[in-house]
């Protein structure tokens, strides 16, 4: 396949900074791997290439995409990496100079989750606000400035937040961990404070590339000036699609390219290669309402779009028109694979879900609870941890019990009580066991455990997997566990995934270590080699296409979501999500709307309208 002219061009701006402003469909993943070829072909290094993808999926995809194109193995590819993997391997190289020692721990959703619920309580608060305090502290790091984020932002239900974090962060220390936004915060406070670090990586990168740059937050933009040294400089994103806000994003920098690069030069990629005409139109219409933007002029050679819009009494009814419109696609000989059901928030799911299963209709949820989330794999990957990392307290009291060996709470309290200053609870059991201060069942329980963790510590990570499950007889445990047969299988089936991802690896210490990093791609789906009707998130959806999609659930409150409408950048980051949904389409798109959803009436989305008008019905 040609790159087009203006790919090409971009592809070949050398001297300065350049800013790829690509619109849906436009072949942008594709112009950023024709710029490493590129670049390579000029006599770079690939291996001093910095390529920085948003998701470690798409690092995966990019570095085959270049296997592809240069001959080259994946492995001269060591560069291209999320903002996380990236800063993480710096972080690790030079730790001393922050005075963390190896090997440093990344404590991932679930240890922080334990951590910031134990300081909670402490503080004699309830746990029902561990969630919304762990978002400020990440939001916080993200910021750059954590303490400066509180000033503005003090409290939650009475909860000092600035409190919450000097624990945390103390004891993250104390356990010499870093959690996801201590990666790149910490990576930040080393290159800007470590004049000699920061020459390494001057010298190291030739050329940083930036993917889907319009989603970097402030302080990945500043790391990325941070290892910048001169203007090579290659970013590549869709500002109309900038849908993380609500996570940190900040779309400014992608808006303002122009003004922090002076020399930087833009280049517009505007024809869509994934959608029929009449659909870019109507999306380029709707991000029209939208005042802060770059300017595009987005276009297909494509013709035949279809545009339809449906209004229904609720969600039933509205699963139900679906369902019978799937079954006439299908019956035109378009495979369900190729639709694509999309809907602003999760619980629209359900009338889906049951409409599919009632009409035999095959579907697939994506964006589910990810890989590493799942109760067999964390009980088996908290073993693992415990051994590598025997100061993790919240991988080991998971563990002590699981299954089940007769330590209930009231032991794990008594267990608790022979601590002394930081001692960690995996010590505090090596102390009851030597001093024998518990019943003779119980010591022989912990005894057990401890001699097995110290077993599989050298093993490699299968052998120690293998030597869990049957151990611990984990299996029997989770037959009991499962819900159904099904259940059960499909838990197995996770295991056998997880021995077969673990034998890549020679160490404990690295399979973590990629287990963590990989659990990030939190929005990721885990389906896409299946056949059946995707029912998705908008988020979840980015970056994907299908010939069908149905848009469900446009109505005001709903999309745009309630929470979004209070600011005018709240709106406008709800209709850059229908713009990412409208884009998904190929040829056919359904919009559709319920008077009443959960019993309750809203009206029709103000999106529905403005697509209306531009359809000029
Ligand atoms: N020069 C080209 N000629 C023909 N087809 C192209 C060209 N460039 C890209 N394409 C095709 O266009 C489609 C969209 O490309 P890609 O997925 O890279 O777009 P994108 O810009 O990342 O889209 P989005 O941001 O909407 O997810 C792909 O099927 C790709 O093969």
């Amino acid at each position: 396949m040609q790159l087009s002219k203006q790919q090409q061009d971009a592809v070949e701006h050398m001297g300065t900074p350049a800013l790829v402003v690509a619109g849906a469909g436009s072949g942008k993943t594709r112009t950023l791997t024709a710029k490493i070829d590129y670049l390579i072909g000029r006599g770079y290094d690939p291996e001093r290439i910095l390529a920085i993808t948003f998701t470690n999926k798409a690092a995966g995809e990019m570095k085959s995409r270049l296997e592809t194109l240069t001959g080259m193995p994946a492995a001269r590819f060591p560069w291209v990496r999320t903002y996380h993997s990236a800063c993480y391997r710096i972080l690790k190289k030079h730790c001393a100079c922050l005075g963390y020692t190896l090997p440093l721990q990344i404590y991932a959703g679930y240890q922080q989750q334990k951590m910031i619920r134990d300081i909670i309580l402490g503080m004699n608060f309830d746990k029902k606000n561990v969630p919304a305090v762990m978002a400020h502290i990440s939001s916080a790091k993200n910021s750059g400035n954590p303490l400066s984020y509180f000033e503005t932002k003090a409290r939650v239900s009475g909860i000092r937040l600035a409190d919450v974090f000097r624990t945390y962060e103390r004891l993250l220390r104390e356990k010499n961990a870093v959690d996801f936004d201590n990666i790149l915060l910490k990576a930040r406070d080393l290159i800007r404070d470590h004049e000699p670090v920061r020459r390494e990586y001057h010298d190291l990168f030739q050329y940083i590339l930036v993917d889907e740059y319009q989603d970097s937050n402030n302080l990945q933009e500043e790391l990325t000036r941070l290892l910048l040294a001169d203007g090579n400089l290659f970013c590549v994103g869709d500002d109309w699609q900038a849908i993380y806000g609500f996570r940190g994003s900040n779309v400014n920098h992608f808006l303002s390219f122009g003004e922090t690069y002076r020399d930087g030069k833009v280049f517009r990629l505007e024809q869509n290669y994934r959608s029929a005409d009449e659909i870019v139109q109507v999306a380029n219409d709707l991000i029209g309402y939208n005042k802060q933007k770059m300017d595009k002029r987005c276009f297909s050679e494509k013709r035949g779009g279809l545009i339809e819009l449906h209004e229904f009494f609720d969600e039933t009814q509205e699963a139900r028109w679906v369902c019978r419109k799937i079954r006439t696609l299908r019956g035109m000989g378009i495979p369900c694979g190729k639709m694509g059901v999309l809907y602003r928030t999760k619980f629209c799911s359900l009338s889906f879900e049951k409409g599919f299963r009632a009409a035999n209709i095959p579907y697939q949820m994506m964006g589910s609870k990810g890989f590493f989330e799942r109760k067999e794999i964390l009980d088996i990957n908290c073993y693992l941890i415990a051994a590598a990392f025997p100061k993790d307290d919240a991988a080991f009291e998971r563990i002590l019990n699981t299954p089940k060996r007769g330590i209930g709470p009231g032991t794990v309290k008594k267990i608790g009580a022979v601590r002394t200053g930081d001692m960690s609870l995996q010590d505090a059991v090596r102390k009851v066991i030597r001093e024998r201060v518990m019943s003779a069942k119980i010591h022989t329980a912990l005894t057990g455990l401890i001699g097995h963790i110290d077993d599989i510590r050298e093993m490699s990570p299968d052998t120690a997997i293998h030597a869990v499950l049957s151990r611990f007889d984990y299996m029997a445990h989770l037959r009991q566990y499962a819900k159904s047969n099904e259940d059960y299988i499909a838990r197995e089936e996770n295991i056998k995934q997880l021995i077969y991802s673990a034998a890549q690896h020679s160490s404990i210490l690295d399979y973590l270590e990629e287990a963590t990093l990989v659990n990030e791609d939190r929005e990721d789906d885990d389906g896409d080699e299946g056949t059946g009707v995707r029912l998705s998130t908008i988020h979840a959806s980015k970056g994907l296409e299908y010939y069908v999609v149905f848009i469900v659930g446009c109505e005001e409150n709903l999309f745009p979501h309630w929470k979004s409408l209070e600011s005018s950048a709240g709106l406008q980051e709800e209709r850059r999500l229908m713009y990412v949904a409208a884009t998904r389409a190929e040829k056919h798109l359904y919009m559709s709307c319920a008077q009443y959803r959960r019993g309750q009436s809203n009206p029709r989305s103000r999106f529905w309208d403005e697509i209306e008008e531009a359809l000029d019905l």
